[in-house]
C-alpha cells in the first residue's frame, strides 16, 4: 500500500471536525512542561458566545486544535509566537520541552474561531509524550527547515507518525520554514512578489537568514503533491505566509463543522496556492 494512497484519503472527503468544548479544554502548561493527553472532545459545536477558559476571557463560537509538529529546529515555537503576537524569538535556540499550547481566536467570515495551538517539542525523546496528543488534533502543520536538509528528509517518517497516531481525517498542510522575503526593489503594493529580470540567480534560493536553502521550493511542493497536502512556505522571522496558514486551517474547520453549509465548500488547496505569496519572483 503506498503512502500517497492512504494519505490523500485522509484529507480527501472528511466528516465535520468535532469542535472543543469550552468546559473540557485542557488547561495551559506552563511552557516546558510535559502533560499527559487531554481528554477527548465530544461532538457538536460550541454554543455562540462561550467564553474562552484558556485564552484570557475572548469569547468564541467554535474552537479547535491545532498541533505543530517536525523536527527540532525547524521553527514550531517561533512560527506560534510570530501568530500568536506578531513578534519574533531570535537569539540563542531554546528547544521546546514536552509540549505547550496558546489560544488565539480568529474571526472567520462572520464567525470567531478559536484556534488552540499545541506547539510540541521535536526533540526525538519526548515523542512519546506528543503521540498522546495526536488523537485529539483537528489539524496539524507539519513543518521542515529550507536551511536543513534533513528535517525535508524527516517529512515522510513524520508523515508515518501521523498515520498512526492521528485522526483519519485530520486537517494536514505542509510548511517549509525560514524563506526569505526577496530584498530587490519590489514594485508597489507587491510585497513578496518581485518585477521580472530584477533578481540574481542567487535570489532563487533566498532565505531569511544567513544560512543557505538547501530544499528548493519544487522539492517541497513535489513532496506535497504526492501525499496530496497544502504546501507553503513560511518565515517566522518576517512573517511570510504565518497568519494564511492558520486562517486557512481555521476556514477549512470552520466549514467541516457546519452540518449544512450555507456557503460554497472551502476550497483549501486552491486557497493557499492563490494566496500564498512566494519568496522569489523567478516563479509564475
Ligand atoms: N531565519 C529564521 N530563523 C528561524 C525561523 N524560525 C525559527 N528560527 C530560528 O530557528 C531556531 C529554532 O526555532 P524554534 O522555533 O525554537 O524551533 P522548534 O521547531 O520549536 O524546535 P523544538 O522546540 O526543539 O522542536 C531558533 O534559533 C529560531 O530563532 C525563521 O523563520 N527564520
Ligand atoms: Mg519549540
Amino acid at each position: 500500500m503506498s503512502r500517497k494512497k492512504t494519505l490523500k484519503s485522509k484529507g480527501a472527503s472528511a466528516p465535520a471536525a468535532s469542535a472543543i468544548p469550552a468546559s473540557n479544554e485542557p488547561r495551559p502548561a506552563r511552557p516546558g512542561t510535559a502533560r499527559p493527553g487531554p481528554q477527548v472532545p465530544p461532538n457538536g459545536l460550541l454554543q455562540p458566545g462561550r467564553p474562552s477558559l484558556g485564552g484570557g476571557g475572548d469569547f468564541y463560537d467554535v474552537a479547535f486544535k491545532v498541533m505543530l509538529v517536525g523536527d527540532s529546529g525547524v521553527g514550531k515555537t517561533c512560527l506560534l509566537v510570530r501568530f500568536k503576537d506578531g513578534a519574533f524569538l531570535a537569539g540563542t535556540f531554546i528547544s521546546t520541552v514536552g509540549i505547550d499550547f496558546r489560544n488565539k481566536v480568529l474571526d472567520v467570515d462572520g464567525m470567531k474561531v478559536k484556534l488552540q495551538i499545541w506547539d510540541t517539542a521535536g526533540q526525538e525523546r519526548f515523542r512519546s509524550v506528543t503521540h498522546a496528543y495526536y488523537r485529539d488534533a483537528h489539524a496539524l502543520l507539519l513543518l521542515y527547515d529550507v536551511t536543513n536538509k534533513a528535517s525535508f528528509d524527516n517529512i515522510q517518517a513524520w508523515l508515518t507518525e501521523i498515520q498512526e497516531y492521528a485522526q483519519h481525517d485530520v486537517v494536514l498542510m505542509l510548511l517549509g520554514n525560514k524563506v526569505g522575503i526577496p530584498t530587490c526593489p519590489l514594485q508597489p503594493g507587491s510585497e513578496g512578489r518581485l518585477a521580472p529580470g530584477q533578481l540574481s540567480p542567487r535570489s532563487l534560493y533566498q532565505v531569511d537568514s544567513t544560512q543557505e536553502r538547501v530544499v528548493k521550493r519544487e522539492d517541497g511542493e513535489k513532496l506535497a503533491k504526492e501525499y496530496g497536502l497544502p504546501f507553503m512556505e513560511t518565515s517566522a522571522k518576517t512573517g511570510l505566509n504565518v497568519d494564511l496558514a492558520f486562517t486557512a486551517i481555521a476556514k477549512e474547520l470552520k466549514q467541516r463543522s457546519m452540518k449544512a453549509p450555507s456557503e460554497p465548500r472551502f476550497q483549501l488547496h486552491d486557497y493557499v496556492k492563490r494566496e500564498g505569496r512566494v519568496s522569489s519572483c523567478c516563479r509564475p
